[in-house]
Parts: structure tokens; sequence; C-alpha cells
């Protein structure tokens, strides 16, 4: 399709690739879970039904991305202070050519895929509570350079796991046998294990190591391959074939030796482990922690895409080409997100995408780029799974859709307007040729002479094609379709008692207007406005 003078605002976007042969690792955790599990009553330490819906969750992901190996999750309670709920690390395989292994690509899709999943599921483990509070998650790419990175990264998983467990165990005992939080978390304070095992077994007859391992040791995902009888033969011998399975197994050890070697899978697609881990090293630490930030005093945008909406529209019977409801339950999310993350200035829509406008002078999250774009894709993949029944009351929502996200960095006003002009100039290139195409399908044609009829013409010959072979004034056609959706705080102008003009917040609204002209931004000054 043709080009647009906007078209260099591409050049803005990075490269984010993990580098071949390092293990790409992606790890995913609740975002503000404290508050969710505390509004939906999560029992206390453990949530088996919470548990459950994330191992079923974990599980649908291995199923749907066949380059995934192996998951590992448990819970990590909430408590005072900590907001890492849930957290789960999928494993790749090492040969994976998943988005050609871009960063953002692989950690948005997954999150987007598993808040959807949470959303989706979460009937079955909770069948008479009604989710309260829209879910979301991050997640970020732990690098693994070698095998034995990774049987440090899983040992120190599992580590944490453990240690929580037992921490929380022994603080929700205590809580329970009437003491307050602050004296639960002074008697715990620099105890050791033996320590806590003994506070159990003396104060309240409970044996740690009899506690369910689901809890304990935490649930591992993974793929094994099964023989499968597929026929008998004549002669009653069996045909069998190769069957990849999904399982969920506790073990003491994920990152041991013998739990490892004794799944051939993981150590086909992955490797197997040399020796056993007894210290993970302090080096080691610092790669599982780090993170890129973006740069500082830059626009941010964070452009959010539906993953294979071809085959979605096709499977919802999206009305073609432009489904009024469908753009409406995007714009509905991109309110919520709008609404979630105050730093958010701007957002504009067209077809299965989003981006959002993050002022220039954010702090959100430190800027680390993973951490805002996995939180933007991951609330507004909830809010759409959430809100699908408020949009499509009579068609039900076949599966849960996943967006990828990306993060990208403009330096100017000039730049950060071209970038949206480029979106809307996509957006009417799109919608014209697509409003063609399929009148030129509706009155008979078959896709590829509509395809060769298309071809190479230009935006006045498709507009006469329109008004001379269908009378439709392409002018007069719904401007959400033309002009795709603009969202932002609409301000309202006040003015105080000693006569000066304040400005406030009233309310996220979405128009649809023209925003490559100046017009819009002559009439908004105060979006692109930088105000501490
Ligand atoms: N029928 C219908 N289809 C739509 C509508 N909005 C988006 N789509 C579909 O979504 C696709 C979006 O294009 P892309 O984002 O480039 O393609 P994709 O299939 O999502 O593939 P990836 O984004 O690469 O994963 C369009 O090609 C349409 O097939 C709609 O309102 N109606
Ligand atoms: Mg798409
Ligand atoms: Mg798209």
């Amino acid at each position: 399709m043709a080009n647009s003078k906007y078209e260099y605002v591409k050049s803005f976007e990075s490269e984010d690739e993990v580098m071949y042969p390092n293990l790409i690792v992606v790890r995913i955790y609740g975002c503000n879970f404290a508050r969710f599990s505390q509004v939906n009553e999560f029992e206390k330490p453990n949530d088996e039904r919470a548990l459950n819906l994330m191992n079923c969750c974990a599980t649908s992901v291995l199923e749907k991305y066949p380059d995934i190996i192996l998951a590992y999750g448990f819970s990590d309670e909430y408590r005072q202070f900590i907001i890492n709920y849930a957290p789960c690390s999928f494993i790749f395989k090492k040969e994976t050519k998943f988005y050609q292994r871009r960063a953002s690509k692989v950690l948005s899709l997954i999150v987007s895929f598993f808040t959807s999943l949470y959303v989706a599921k979460w009937g079955q483990f909770f069948p008479h509570k009604e989710m309260r509070f829209t879910p979301s998650f991050k997640s970020r790419i732990i690098c693994c350079p070698s095998m034995e990175v990774l049987q440090a990264y899983l040992a120190w998983r599992q580590r944490e796991c453990h240690s929580k467990n037992q921490y929380n165990t022994c603080f929700w005992m205590l809580i329970k046998s009437g003491k307050s939080e602050t004296e639960a978390h002074d008697i715990l304070k620099g105890t050791q294990k033996q320590e806590k095992n003994e506070i159990l077994f003396q104060q309240f007859g409970i044996n740690y190591k009899n506690l369910p391992s689901m809890y304990r040791q935490g649930s591992c995902i993974l793929k094994t391959e099964v023989d499968e009888t597929v026929k008998i033969l004549e002669n009653e011998s069996p045909v069998k074939r190769l069957k990849k399975t999904v399982k969920i197994v506790h073990s003491e050890n994920i990152a041991s030796r013998s739990f490892w070697n004794d799944y051939s899978h993981l150590c086909k697609e992955l490797g197997c482990f040399e020796q056993n881990v007894n210290n993970i090293k302090h080096e080691y630490m610092k790669l599982f922690q780090s993170e890129n930030k973006l740069l500082p005093f830059t626009w941010i945008v964070i452009r959010i895409d539906g993953s294979h909406f071809h085959r979605f529209s096709e499977v919802q019977g999206f009305e073609k080409p432009n489904d009024e409801q469908a753009l409406k339950l995007m714009n509905s999310c991109a309110v919520s997100v709008l609404e979630e993350f105050n730093d958010i200035v701007f957002a504009y829509g067209v077809s299965d995408e989003y981006s959002f406008v993050m002022k220039k002078n954010t702090q959100l999250y430190q800027r680390r780029s993973s951490e805002i774009v996995s939180a933007v894709v991951s609330f507004f993949s909830s809010a759409y799974v959430i809100k699908w029944k408020e949009f499509f009351p009579r068609t039900e929502l076949k599966y849960p859709p996943n967006f990828d996200g990306r993060a990208v960095c403009y330096p100017s006003n000039d730049i950060i307007r071209d970038y949206l002009a480029w979106r809307q100039v996509d957006c009417h290139i799109n919608n014209q040729y697509n409003t063609c195409f399929w009148m030129l399908v509706k009155s008979g044609k078959s896709t590829r002479e509509a395809q060769s009829l298309l071809k190479g013409t230009q935006a006045q010959e498709k507009n006469q094609m329109l008004s001379q072979l269908f009378s439709i004034d392409y002018n007069t056609l719904p401007v959400i379709f033309r002009n795709g959706s603009s969202v932002f705080w609409d301000k309202e102008m006040m003015v105080t008692d000693n006569g000066t003009v304040a400005k406030s917040h009233k309310k996220v609204v979405v128009e649809h207007p023209n925003i490559i002209d100046e017009d819009f931004w002559g009439a908004h000054p105060f979006i692109l406005e930088v105000t501490s």
C-alpha cells in the first residue's frame, strides 16, 4: 500500500531481539494483586481455587504456543508491601523463532493471553463469585545465556516459593490465633527455616512437610511426549505415535539433575543439567533483575495490536469491513486504560490496534519498558474480555483474544504528532481500500477479481469507483470508520472566585477528529502540554 510522508517515524522503533543462543524465559506476575486478592476475598495463605486457575491458564498458554516447553508458578500470597502475586515463568525451547525472538512481542503476547484466559476462566474456578476489579499482570524477559543460568534461575524461583510459603503459613496461623499483623511480623522477623517449622509444629500442631505439595513446591507445567495408540492392525499389533501432552507436576527440586534429566523432552528442547546447583551466583541475580529503561524526556507510545485478528474477526463474525460494535469495544477498553493510567494523555485507535501516548516526563514504573508495555497490554486485554458481553450480548466469545505491544520513544511534539498522523493516514488508506474491496465482493466479484481491480489505484479512483458503481459518497461514511477514534481527557475551564482560569479534568471522551491537521491540536493545546 501507498507510503505516506509520515512513515519516517518508524525509524524510531528499536530492535529488541533476544539473540540466539540465549534461552528466553517470560516471567509474569500480578499487578496490584494485593488489592485484587483482597477485594475478591482470596483465602490466606493459599487460595487453592486461585492457584488452580493460574495453573489452568498456564496450561492453556503451553497448549497454544508449541515453543513453550515448561512453566513454573507458585503463589506469593499477598502480604503487607508485597504485590508480586502469582509469579509464573514460561520457558521457550532453545531454537525458538517465535516472533523473531523480539522481546516486547514475546512478553506482551504471553501476558496478554494469560490475562484474557484468567478473566475468561474465572467462572470455572469461582462459580459463585463475580470477579471484582480488573485483574492485570506484568511481564518481563529473563535472558539466560546458558543452561547453568537457567538452572540457577529455577533454583532461585523455587527457593522463593519455599521461603515465602513457609513465612506466609506461619504468618496467617499467627493471625488466626489472635495476633495482630505487626505482632506476627515481629515474631517472624529474622527467623530461620527450622524455627518457623517449630512454631508451626509446637504452636499449631502443623507438620510443614505434610502441607499440600502444590503450596510448598509450586507447580511445574510441562510438555511430555507419550506413546499413543492410533490403531490396532489386523495382526493385533498396535500402531503408536508420539503425542505431546501438557501435565502438571509438583517436585521438591525442579533445578536438580534427577528431576530435569528424567524428562527427555526438556533435555531435547533445552539441554540437560550437568550438575546440581547449591549457591546462586550474585552476578546471576543481577541478570535476573535487570531491566531496560526508556529514554528520559521523550513521549512514550505504547502501541498494541490484536494478534491474528483476521482469524478472530472471522470466528466472531464481525461485519466487514468495519464492525461498529467491535470498534466501540476497543474504544471502551481504551477509556478504561486512560482512567487506570494517569500518565496516558492521549490514545488513538483503528481496526485492532491502539496507540497510547504517555506524557514526556512520566516516571511510571521508573520508565521500565517491559513493565509499562505489559501492564498496559494486560489491562487492555482484561477489559476486552470483561466488556465483551456488554458490546456483544448475543455472541459468545469463542476464544480469548490476545494483543501484542511495544513501546517507542519520540523526542518532540512535532514527531509525536507525525506519529499520530502516520496512524491516521494508515486508517484512511486501509479503510478506503477495504470499503471498495468488500463492496466489490458483495456485488459478486471474487476476492481475486476485487484485488486485481484495486491494484495500483489512487484514492481518487477508489472514491470514483464507490460513487459510480455503488452510489456511495465515501465522505458520508461514518466518521469512526474514516478517522479512527481519539481518546483523551476533556478538560473543563473553570473561572475561580478571584477571576483566574483554572483547568480541571472532566472525563475521558472518545471523538473522531482529524488529528493530522492543526485544528484539533489548536483547540486542545493541553493534551501535549508538558505538566509536572
Ligand atoms: N470484519 C472485520 N475485520 C476486522 C475489523 N477490524 C479488524 N479486523 C481484522 O483484523 C485485521 C487486522 O489487521 P492486522 O493487525 O494487520 O492483522 P492480524 O490478522 O491481526 O495479524 P497480526 O496483527 O500480525 O497478528 C484486519 O485485516 C481484519 O481482518 C472489523 O471491524 N471487521
Ligand atoms: Mg493485528
Ligand atoms: Mg492491526
